[in-house]
């Protein structure tokens, strides 16, 4: 763990950035992004960090994060920081919440690009950018100053994880009986498997295919760099919250088919109905003490990604403040939130002991919240989904081990393989950046 400086000096500018975020970001090692339909923000470097375990591990965070905020040096830029984070999915995981302050921030928004360099001591703004490979033209173009790596994926295995299949099944199995029993009535079981590459892996090469082959989704990264716990990345199509001054608004996804079938199988389909109406009621329940006004749509809409099908609910609502006029920290709204049925199951106490119990692992960041948010109050937590986790042992020759997971929701009617096939599809965009799924 790092400690917060005692103020950041924070500077900002307008930049050109004619081929866009993802363009950048193969040229580029980033300690951080959240990108969406080419906009959002790439972080690299890390000027001040944080981490947490346990049951006050959003607390944790927040505590660091409001002190960082009280103690920026003022009235620079105007402008304040922005953090990544990445949350546990359990209280009980061994691995550790994530809070980070990029020393470069380049962040889009309606097509325009904002140059953050934030810094805990004055140093020339030249010499920050080339530490992290970029070059400010003086007609105010941002550039690479380096190629982008060759990404050599020749050797990358894909290795059984921690359950093999068949437990998996088993897994399922079990949680079926859970729900016959009256126990549950939904359970989400993950699993991982196991990517190993003997070369190098260049992050921004990764995230740079999973945001052009999955624009509808978020394509996230916490932690990538010197001296952090761990690197989170992947390409989420759920929104636990984003939140913009009061206003509100969540996506919430359950039920899933493959892309190979007809939307309308999705859509007439009674138990992907009652598996997605269990993660929309969770929401609302979850949200309800917290927020004025919530809205969700009498149906959900189908959303469209390249390997499957989702059931979708687009949530909006209103935030509501304390008796002395403060709303609720973003980190206070993401706890709040979390764990949704979409990643947990219903009564949610009892699907995450069951949840415990039955994968047989400890998911990390996965299904837990990611994203970012801003000395204001705005942020993005999307549910760390389609993605995966670098372990920290490398190869003489820089090799690493990635860990990627993927879930289903359980419920009465829910046949073991269907989602065992159902994973699979949700594996394919890592593997499929990876070079594994051609
Ligand atoms: C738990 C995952 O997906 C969730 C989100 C969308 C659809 C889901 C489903 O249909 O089971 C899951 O609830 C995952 O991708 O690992």
């Amino acid at each position: 763990m790092i400690s917060a400086p005692p103020s950041l000096h924070i500077t900002a500018r307008d930049v050109d950035l004619p081929g866009g975020l993802v363009a950048l970001l193969p040229h580029l090692n980033p300690s951080g992004t959240w990108i969406r339909g080419g906009e959002g923000m790439i972080g690299l470097g890390i000027a001040a960090s944080t981490t947490a375990t346990g049951q006050g591990r959003f607390d944790s965070l927040s505590v660091f994060w409001d002190s960082l905020i009280e103690s920026r040096a003022a009235g620079e830029s105007g402008h304040g920081p922005v953090a990544l984070v990445s949350v546990a999915f359990s209280k009980d995981s061994e691995s550790a919440s994530q809070l980070l302050v990029p020393e470069v921030l380049i962040r889009r928004e309606g097509g325009k690009t904002t140059l953050l360099l934030i810094t805990d001591r004055p140093e020339p703004d030249a010499q920050v950018l080339d530490r992290h490979g970029l070059w400010l033209e003086p007609t105010g173009g941002l550039r690479a100053t380096h190629p982008a790596p060759a990404a050599d994926l020749s050797e990358a295995r894909l290795l059984p994880g921690i359950q093999s299949e068949r437990q998996y099944l088993s897994a399922i199995a079990a949680g079926l009986s859970a729900i016959h029993d009256g126990t549950v009535d939904k359970l989400v079981l993950a699993r991982d498997v196991l990517v190993t590459a003997e070369a190098p892996v260049p992050i921004g090469t990764l995230l740079s295919r999973l945001a052009t082959e999955y624009p509808q989704t978020w394509t996230y990264c916490v932690g990538a760099g010197p001296g952090v716990p761990q690197t989170l990345l992947g390409a989420t199509p759920e929104m636990l919250v984003r939140l913009r001054g009061t206003q509100l608004s969540s996506r919430v996804l359950a039920g899933t088919i493959d892309r190979a079938q007809r939307t309308s199988t999705l859509v007439r389909d009674a138990k992907q109905h009652r598996e997605h109406d269990l993660a929309v009621t969770s929401l609302l329940e979850q949200l309800r003490p917290i927020t004025d006004t919530l809205q969700s749509p009498t149906e959900p809409s189908v959303l469209q990604l390249p390997n499957v099908y989702h059931l979708a609910s687009d949530i909006s609502g209103k935030l509501a403040a304390d008796s002395s006029g403060r709303l609720p920290s973003p980190l206070k709204v993401a706890e709040a939130a979390h764990p949704t049925a979409a990643v947990c199951g219903t009564p949610t106490t009892t699907a995450a002991d069951l949840i415990a119990q039955l994968e047989g692992m400890d998911r990390g960041p996965y299904a837990g919240p990611v994203g970012w948010m801003d000395a204001e109050g705005n942020a993005d937590f999307g549910i760390a989904l389609r993605g995966g986790v670098f372990e920290d042992d490398v190869t003489p020759a820089g090799g690493r081990r990635l860990r990627i997971f993927a879930g289903c929701g359980v419920v009465a009617g829910s046949e073991p393989e269907s989602e065992l096939a159902e994973t699979k599809v949700k594996l394919k965009p890592m593997l499929w950046a990876l070079g594994l799924d051609p």
